[in-house]
């Protein structure tokens, strides 16, 4: 299986006014197609950072990021990213925010119509065909996530990258939308790394939980592969015991073995 995503030995420090500070340390990932990839750790240790330099947001300081035998040099259209405040065009509806994407990305080659034509199915994938003529702030939050994810589908990426895309949503739209994603993931068979921080959502969504270390210097802990069968249905999980069994691996790692400092 091609590996869509390798990370070897990767160190990101940041100038800071007080001197260097060292994020990131020795971090070791392959990822392969069609994987789904959940970053979790507690808040500050690097998660983000990690998930920018695959999106090329972030220069490693040492080692050496490569995406589909690249290396990443910057941004790039076959990696998308869903931040959690949907980032879209409050002047543009929510047809106009994906098609300036799709635009970016096929405009060159292909003609009006096809463009048109990949809008309306990226909007139908998520659900939104009734509202392609609605502005952000006439939707609801979750369907703002909804556009932007959209968006990020309708340029084919190689890789989705989602920093928690559903963190500001209340639980029952993010349990939908965790629900929307399991399917979309399974019939574009995306490849997705997702940062969160939430256990539960991990497990549900993932094949392989990536659990970092605190900072500074932080590192990948340990990798968790979650042998789960798909598709996966939220309810049936709460009584397998094989669920609860790899979510009290995951709540061990973090509130055991990597304990939050009180001052941090
Ligand atoms: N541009 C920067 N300059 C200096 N320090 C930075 C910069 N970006 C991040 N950091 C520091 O690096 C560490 C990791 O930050 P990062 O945002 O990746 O953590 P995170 O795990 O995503 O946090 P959270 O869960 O709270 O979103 C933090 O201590 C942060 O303060």
């Amino acid at each position: 299986m091609e590996k869509f995503v390798h990370l070897d030995h990767v160190d990101v420090k940041f100038s800071t006014k007080k001197g260097v500070y060292h994020a990131l340390s020795n971090i070791n990932l392959s990822i392969d197609q069609g994987q789904f990839v959940t970053l979790i750790g507690h808040s500050g240790c690097g998660k983000s950072t990690l998930l920018n330099i695959i999106a090329g947001l972030q220069d490693a300081t040492e080692g050496a990021a490569l995406c589909a035998g690249r290396e990443i040099k910057g941004p790039g259209p076959e990696r998308a990213v869903v931040f959690q405040n949907h980032s879209l065009l409050p002047w543009l509806t929510c047809y106009d925010n994906i098609y300036l994407g799709v635009e970016r990305v096929f405009g060159a080659k292909e003609g009006k119509a096809k463009l048109k034509e990949r809008t309306l199915a990226a909007l139908d994938l998520v659900g939104l065909s009734h509202a392609e003529h609605k502005r952000p702030n006439e939707i609801s939050g979750g369907m703002k996530q909804r556009v932007g994810i959209a968006r990020a589908l309708a340029m084919e990426p190689k890789i989705l990258l989602m920093d928690e895309p559903f963190g500001a949503l209340d639980a029952l739209t993010r349990a939908h939308l965790q629900d929307e994603l399991m399917k979309i993931v399974a019939a574009t068979n995306s490849t997705v790394v997702m940062v969160t921080h939430d256990v539960d959502e991990a497990v549900l969504l993932s094949d392989r939980i990536v659990m970092l270390t605190n900072g500074p210097a932080a590192t990948i802990g340990e990798i968790l592969t979650v042998d789960l069968a798909k598709p996966r249905d939220r309810l049936a999980l709460a009584n397998d015991p094989h669920y609860h069994h790899i979510r009290s691996k995951v709540l061990e790692f973090l509130y055991q073995r990597q304990m939050r400092p009180a001052a941090a």
